[in-house]
């Protein structure tokens, strides 16, 4: 790559901290997941601005050949753009031409895909001299030459004891790399670390929930922050790990040298099978500040004690300094999955504001101390409770941007409420979804049909301009359906955001007004970013719809045929075209249905622990439509499930978790859904 050399001729992606901070002001390039360290997804660029959006068109893009969720927010620098999809396979183009300078495949295992809650999503890369930074959903660290694409040096972040994957952003702050994992849903103890950029060091580890009281300390986690939090549990919390994962975001402020960590549910999801319904359980959906040298405890702030819903904390967590009743705050933001929008005091944790940004009944306020007041009547039994929002979030993963400009934070917001039981039979079982929920059956059942009923009236999806200091909306514009993606920002007050139409769009920052939107044949759900290269502005983003919100809306029949997932990159005259959207294969002939009854429930609900992560809720849509295999797929459907025949598609061997009956079960259940919507095409499917 002859001319991507950085200032210094230091060779292609030459991050250290000085052009760290340069980028405060400068937005030739975009180097970090957040595009600074306050993680606002502002660009001061302008050139494409108000009043010539409408000329914005696609100058290249890339075929990424999978129709998985593509969550991650791309990286740019010195004429080259680095990209990371699913399974974590990582490339990097030349910016001008969009040809592939090279393919890194990491060859993730497959069997991790059923680890991971919502598709083996990579969410984001970071760089650091000439290094390009991946995670890989089985745990592994690697650091790769920007200029070949070649190993440098790979660290093993966690043990395969447990059902841990990675699908967040690695992050490097000043030379340190930061990782976080998952498996909140499934069982097993969250932790975050951080190694040595150009060695792959190990630094430091921070453990978010404590271990096993009568193993005593465990020489990683500081023994007096993990005794504070073994005393907010109760029961055998350990032996499923106790969740809060740090999933997704993890931010950092160098004057102040500390790195905030966003955590997740608990695991079990229920409280009660938690933890007896007894305790706050630290650090469960909280955000935990460290030093970013050492790893040890400086506070912590939990969003939500007493979690039982999966509210997550892990979304963009955000700085910015604000005018608060006249004195000027240095504070980070957060809207994660419970309802409200937090403004935090980063440097002591202090509790400054929280209002809520969609309708939510877990929590009837706060105290001065900012602890919310628990709504007794939203922690579950057995009988169906609508608690708002929903396991979805009032706000996920979905990038939040802020802009210094115009002081609002931008985020999609979604409401909708979601109704909870706890399961009266649940057994916990390792390495599958725990969550301690469901199993209705006679009047629960009828109950929680007719207030999920009730809850689907209000579903509503906006993209919302919020204003931090005043705690309010001052914009929304509603949009279609939830899953509407991360925002980016520019310096000429420009919003921009892929939406669940299928649509790339821009809005103006001020007022909301749609000045361009553009049909992209798969909804962006990750960030975009813009950058500068011989003097024009581009955007760049992945159109690859998937991970979470993707499952529910197959659930519902509402998602839209789509492409292959691509890179997409715009410029002011760009006038590509997009080849025309293949028609929708109908669901063909299916076998005939020989199961009982009886059969066809146990394969649903198989189905629902088992595969629906990746092939959609009641087997619609999703990386393989299950009810449109062919009579021979049918044929072969042991051979898939139990023998591996598609390891090389993603379809990893079952065989250590199903049984011969509960594939029949399962294959049962996928006959029966064919056989209810032959002849139809995904869209039109009837919800159940
Ligand atoms: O508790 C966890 O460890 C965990 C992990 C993940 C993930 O890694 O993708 C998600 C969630 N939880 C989750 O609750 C959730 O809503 C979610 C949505 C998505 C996605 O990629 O769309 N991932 C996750
Ligand atoms: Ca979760």
């Amino acid at each position: 790559v002859a001319d991507a050399v950085a200032e210094g001729g230091k060779g292609p992606a030459w991050l250290d901290s000085a052009r760290m901070a340069k980028q405060e002001t400068d937005g030739t390039d975009w180097v970090h997941d957040g595009r600074t360290y306050s993680a606002q997804r502002y660009s001061p660029l302008t050139q494409i601005n108000a009043s010539n959006v409408n000329q914005l068109g696609i100058t290249w893009y890339d075929e990424l050949d999978t129709y998985r969720g593509v969550e991650a927010t791309p990286l740019y620098a010195d004429g080259v753009i680095y990209n990371t999809l699913p399974w974590n396979i990582t490339m990097a183009y030349d910016a001008r031409t969009g040809k592939r300078l090279w393919t890194y495949d990491p060859q993730v295992p497959r069997e991790f895909g059923r680890y991971a809650c919502c598709e083996p999503d990579a969410r984001g890369l970071a760089m650091w001299k000439g290094k390009i930074i991946i995670n890989t959903l089985d745990g592994r660290l690697i650091a790769l030459d920007a200029a070949t694409g070649k190993p440098v040096w790979t660290v093993q972040t966690f043990e395969h004891d447990m059902p841990y994957t990675i699908t967040g952003a690695p992050r490097v702050f000043d030379g340190k790399v930061v990782v976080g994992n998952s498996g909140g849903d499934l069982g097993v103890r969250g932790f975050a670390a951080a190694y040595d950029a150009e060695t792959g060091k190990k630094l430091w580890k921070f453990y978010l929930t404590p271990g096993d009281p009568a193993k005593g300390p465990d020489g990683e986690a500081s023994d007096s922050v993990m005794a504070m939090a073994a005393k907010t549990w109760a029961g055998e919390w350990w032996k499923l790990g106790g969740g809060a994962n740090p999933w997704d975001s993890i931010s950092y402020d160098p004057k102040l040298n500390t790195v905030y960590i966003g955590t997740g549910n608990g695991s079990p999801l229920s409280w009660h099978y938690r933890s007896q319904s007894k305790g706050d359980n630290l650090f469960v959906c909280s955000i935990v500040a460290v030093d970013a040298t050492t790893g040890k405890y400086k506070w912590h702030y939990q969003m939500v004690p007493e979690e039982d819903w999966d509210f997550t904390c892990t979304s963009s967590i955000v700085s910015a300094d604000l005018k608060i009743k006249g004195r000027m705050r240095q504070v980070i933001m957060q809207a994660p999955k419970n309802g409200f929008y937090y403004v935090l005091d980063r440097k002591t944790g202090e509790f400054i504001s929280a209002e809520k940004i969609a309708p939510v009944n877990w929590a009837l306020g706060f105290d001065k101390k900012g602890r919310p007041i628990m709504n007794p009547a939203a922690h579950y039994g057995t009988d169906p409770v609508l608690v708002m929002p929903s396991a979805g979030g009032a706000h996920n993963w979905f990038p939040m941007g802020y802009s210094p400009r115009t002081k609002l934070a931008y985020l999609p917001t979604y409401e909708w409420g979601m109704v909870y039981a706890r399961d009266p039979n649940y057994q916990a079982k390792p390495f599958r979804s725990n969550s301690g929920w469901g199993g209705y059956t006679g009047d629960a059942l009828k109950k929680r049909i007719a207030l999920q009923a009730e809850a689907a009236k209000m579903e509503k999806a906006f993209l919302t301009a919020w204003d931090p200091v005043a705690q309010k909306a001052v914009w929304k514009v509603p949009l279609p359906r939830h899953g509407n993606g991360g925002v980016m920002i520019t310096g000429s007050d420009l919003v921009f955001e892929g939406t669940t139409k299928q649509t790339f769009a821009a809005f103006d920052a001020r007022t909301g007004k749609i000045l361009w939107e553009m049909p992209v044949q798969s909804a962006p759900v990750g960030g975009a970013i813009t950058y500068m290269l011989d003097g024009v502005q581009y955007i760049a983003v992945n159109a690859g719809w998937g991970g979470g919100a993707a499952q529910v809306e197959r659930g519902a029949g509402t998602e839209l045929p789509r492409a292959s997932a691509r890179l997409l990159v715009f410029k002011l005259g760009g006038n590509v075209q997009l080849p025309p959207l293949k028609a929708d294969e109908k669901i063909p002939d299916p076998p005939p249905v020989t199961a009982n009854e009886a059969t066809i429930a146990r394969g649903a609900q198989l189905y629902a622990q088992t595969c629906q992560g990746c092939h959609g809720q009641q087997a619609i849509g999703g990386v393989r439509d299950l009810r449109k295999l062919t009579r021979a797929e049918h044929a072969k459907f042991n051979d898939i499930v139990l023998g591996g025949i598609s390891k090389d598609k993603g379809m990893a061997s079952f065989a250590d978790l199903l049984k011969q009956d509960e594939v029949d079960a399962i294959h049962a259940y996928i006959i029966a859904r064919a056989n209810e919507d032959w002849g139809r095409s995904s869209e039109s499917a009837a919800p159940h």
